[in-house]
C-alpha cells in the first residue's frame, strides 16, 4: 500500500478526510478498479483499519466497507474496513462445449491485451509490430497459435475490447474459433500456460461486471433469467429487468429515502430555527409518507413477477370424469394422462410445464373430487384439494350434462357441494361435452356462466374441440392481467422491500424529540433498498446534505 494511500484512510477512519478524497487520492494512486462504501448497522467490534489493510503487488482492488456510526450525541463516527484482492486475468470457453460452427473463449483483466501478443497472429497486420496492439471492438482474422511452440491451433477471429468498454468493464479478449471438442481443448491448454490467466469461476465473469458497476444486482439476476427463458413472456420480462429498469425503479426509491434522511440529519446537526428553516421534520414525515404509500403499492402485485419467472402454478380441478385429464393433454398436444370413460381414472397429480400462449405454466391435472371408500383414490382426492390451495391459479372442470338442472325457475349449473368448497373468487370455469347437450344454445350458457362467482368460463367439447380456440385464447389473456412485467421479480426483493417498509413505518412513529432514532431508521430503509440493487453508499448522504443544504456556506 502506498504511504499516502494509508495515511489518508487512516485519517478518514478519524473522520479527518471525507470519503470523496480517500477515493480521489485511491483512484489516481492505485488505479482502483472500483470502490464500494456501505452503510451498515451499528458495528459491534470497532475494526482497525490498519489491520484490514494490506498490500497487493499490481491492479490493487479495494472493496471498501464503511461503517457509519451514530452516536447519541448525533455525532458521526465512520470507520473504514479495506480488504484488497488481487485481480488476475480470467478465461473461459462462454460457448456451450461440443461440435458448432464458432465456439467462443472469453478473456478478462487487465492482461487481456499480453495474451492477445502471445496467442493472436494476424495476417493483415504483417507490416504493424505486435507491440503495436489490436484495434479495439473491431474484429480482426487471425490465427491462433500455441504460445511456446507457435504452432497454429485454429483459424479464427479476434475481438478485442479495451475496458471499461466491455461487459466486464476491464480489457476482455474474444477468440472465436471454430467449435469442436479437440480445437478447444487445444486452445484452453494454450491459455492454462499463460502463467498470468487462470480459469474462471462460475459466474465470475458477471460477477466483475457487477464489481466494476456495469451491472447491478437486479440486472444480474435479470440477465440469469433471459438465458433460462423458456417462453416469450418470460424473455421480455427479463430483457427489462437486465436492461436495468428494475434498477432505475428501486434507485430513484432509494434517493428519495436519502432525500428524507438529509432532511432529518440536518435537522441533528444544526437543529431548527438556527440555520434551517421550520417545519424540516414535516417535510421529512410527508416525504415519508409517501414513499411508505409506493413501497406498499409495490408489494401488492400478487407476486406476479415472481410467478412469472418460475410458471404460473395452475391446478385443474374437478369431479371425476369430467374431462379433466382430457383438457391437459389437449393443452400439451400430447396423450401425457391417461383419459377413461372411469371415474377414478387419475389418481396422481400429474405436472406438466407448458407454454400457453406465450406463458410459462406449470399445468396440474388431479384426482376428481368425490367422497370414495377406495383407500387410494381417498389419498389422491386429498392430493388434489392440497394442489387446489397451493396453486396460483386454479381451474374449476365441469361436464356440462351432469351440472345442467332444470325445473321451476328456469335452466341452472348446480356445482357439486363438496367442489363449491374450493371455489375461490379468482377460480375459472371450463364447462366441458357441450358436444353432449345440443339441444342448449351457447347464449343459455353464456349467461349462467355469468351467474357463477367467476372471474371468467368458457364453454367447450374436448372431443369435437368446439370452443378450445377461444378458451385457450380468452384463458391466457386472464391469465396475463396486465402486460406490465411487475417491480419485484424474485423473492429477495420482497424480503428487503418488506423491511424498507418496516423501517419507514418506525420512522413514522417516532417524534421530532427523537430524530436521531429516526435517522437510524431511515438509514435502515435505504440500506435495505440498496441491497436490492447490491449498491449501498454512505457519501449519497453526504452528498445530498452538501448540495441541499448548503453547509457553512
Ligand atoms: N362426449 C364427450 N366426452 C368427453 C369430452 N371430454 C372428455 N370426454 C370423455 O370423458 C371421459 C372422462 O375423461 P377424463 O379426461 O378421463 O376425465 P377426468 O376428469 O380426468 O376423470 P378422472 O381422472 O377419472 O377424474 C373420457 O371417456 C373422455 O373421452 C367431451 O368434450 N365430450
Ligand atoms: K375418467
Ligand atoms: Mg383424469
Amino acid at each position: 500500500m502506498l504511504p499516502a494511500v494509508r495515511s489518508c484512510i487512516t485519517r478518514f477512519g478519524r473522520g479527518k478526510v471525507s470519503a470523496g478524497e480517500v477515493r480521489r487520492l485511491g483512484s489516481s494512486r492505485t488505479r482502483l478498479h472500483r470502490l464500494q462504501i456501505c452503510i451498515c448497522p451499528p458495528c459491534p467490534s470497532r475494526v482497525n483499519p490498519q489491520k484490514h489493510a494490506t498490500t497487493s503487488s499490481r491492479n490493487l482492488q479495494c472493496t471498501r466497507s464503511v461503517h457509519y456510526m451514530q452516536t447519541s450525541a448525533g455525532m458521526g463516527q465512520r470507520e473504514l474496513v479495506l480488504s484488497d484482492a488481487q485481480r488476475r486475468t480470467i478465461y473461459a470457453l462462454s460457448t456451450p462445449p461440443g461440435k458448432a460452427g464458432v465456439a467462443v473463449v472469453r478473456i478478462s483483466g487487465p492482461d487481456a491485451l499480453a495474451a492477445w501478443q502471445r496467442i493472436v497472429r494476424s495476417p493483415s497486420r504483417k507490416g504493424k509490430t505486435r507491440a503495436s496492439g489490436p484495434e479495439p471492438w473491431k474484429m480482426e482474422r487471425c490465427k491462433i497459435v500455441d504460445p511456446m511452440s507457435e504452432e497454429v491451433l485454429d483459424d479464427g477471429l479476434a475481438l478485442f475490447f479495451r475496458g471499461p468498454k466491455s461487459f466486464t468493464t476491464e480489457d476482455v479478449l474474444e477468440l472465436h474459433i471454430h467449435s469442436g471438442r479437440a480445437i478447444i481443448a487445444s486452445v484452453l491448454t494454450s491459455l492454462s500456460r499463460l502463467p498470468f490467466l487462470r480459469p474462471a469461476e462460475a459466474g465470475e465473469f458477471t460477477r466483475r461486471a457487477f464489481e466494476g458497476g456495469r451491472l447491478d444486482l437486479t440486472q444480474v439476476e435479470g440477465l440469469k433469467d433471459l438465458i433460462d427463458a423458456e417462453t416469450e413472456t418470460q424473455r421480455k420480462a427479463a430483457l427489462r429487468v437486465a436492461g436495468g429498469s428494475t434498477r432505475t425503479q428501486f434507485e430513484e426509491l432509494r434517493q428519495e429515502i436519502i432525500k428524507c434522511l438529509a432532511l432529518v440529519e440536518a435537522l441533528i446537526d444544526f437543529g431548527e430555527g438556527e440555520d434551517l428553516e421550520e417545519g424540516v421534520f414535516e417535510q421529512a414525515r410527508e416525504r415519508a409518507q409517501h414513499l411508505r404509500n409506493r413501497v406498499q403499492a409495490i408489494l401488492s402485485d400478487n407476486r406476479r413477477g415472481e410467478i412469472l419467472r418460475s410458471g404460473i402454478r395452475l391446478a385443474i380441478f374437478g369431479p371425476p370424469n369430467a374431462g379433466k385429464s382430457s383438457l391437459l393433454n389437449f393443452l400439451a398436444q400430447r396423450e401425457a394422462a391417461i383419459v377413461t370413460h372411469i371415474p377414478g381414472t387419475t389418481r396422481d397429480i400429474l405436472e406438466l410445464s407448458l407454454d400457453i400462449e406465450g406463458l410459462p405454466v406449470i399445468v396440474a391435472d388431479t384426482a376428481g373430487i368425490r367422497t370414495t371408500d377406495d383407500l387410494v383414490e381417498n389419498i389422491g382426492v386429498e392430493r388434489a384439494k392440497q394442489a387446489v390451495e397451493t396453486a396460483d391459479v386454479t381451474l374449476l372442470v365441469l361436464s356440462l350434462p351432469d351440472v345442467l338442472r332444470y325445473d321451476q325457475s328456469g335452466l341452472r349449473i348446480v356445482v357439486p357441494e363438496h367442489i363449491k368448497a374450493l371455489l375461490l373468487p379468482t377460480t375459472f370455469v371450463l364447462l366441458n361435452k357441450m358436444d353432449l347437450c345440443p339441444s342448449v344454445s351457447l347464449e343459455q350458457v353464456e349467461g349462467l356462466l355469468a351467474d357463477l362467482p367467476s372471474p371468467a368460463g368458457w364453454l367447450v367439447s374436448l372431443t369435437s374441440d368446439a370452443g378450445t380456440a377461444q378458451f385457450v385464447s380468452g384463458f391466457a389473456k386472464a391469465l396475463q392481467e396486465r402486460d406490465d412485467v411487475p417491480l419485484i421479480t424474485h423473492s429477495r426483493h420482497r424480503t428487503h422491500l418488506e423491511s424498507v417498509l418496516r423501517f419507514l413505518d418506525a420512522f413514522l412513529d417516532t417524534t421530532s424529540d427523537d430524530v436521531v432514532l429516526g435517522a437510524e431508521e431511515l438509514r435502515y430503509a435505504a440500506q435495505a433498498v440498496g441491497k436490492i440493487s447490491g449498491l449501498i453508499d454512505v457519501e449519497d448522504v453526504l452528498d445530498v446534505i452538501f448540495r441541499d443544504f448548503c453547509i457553512g456556506k
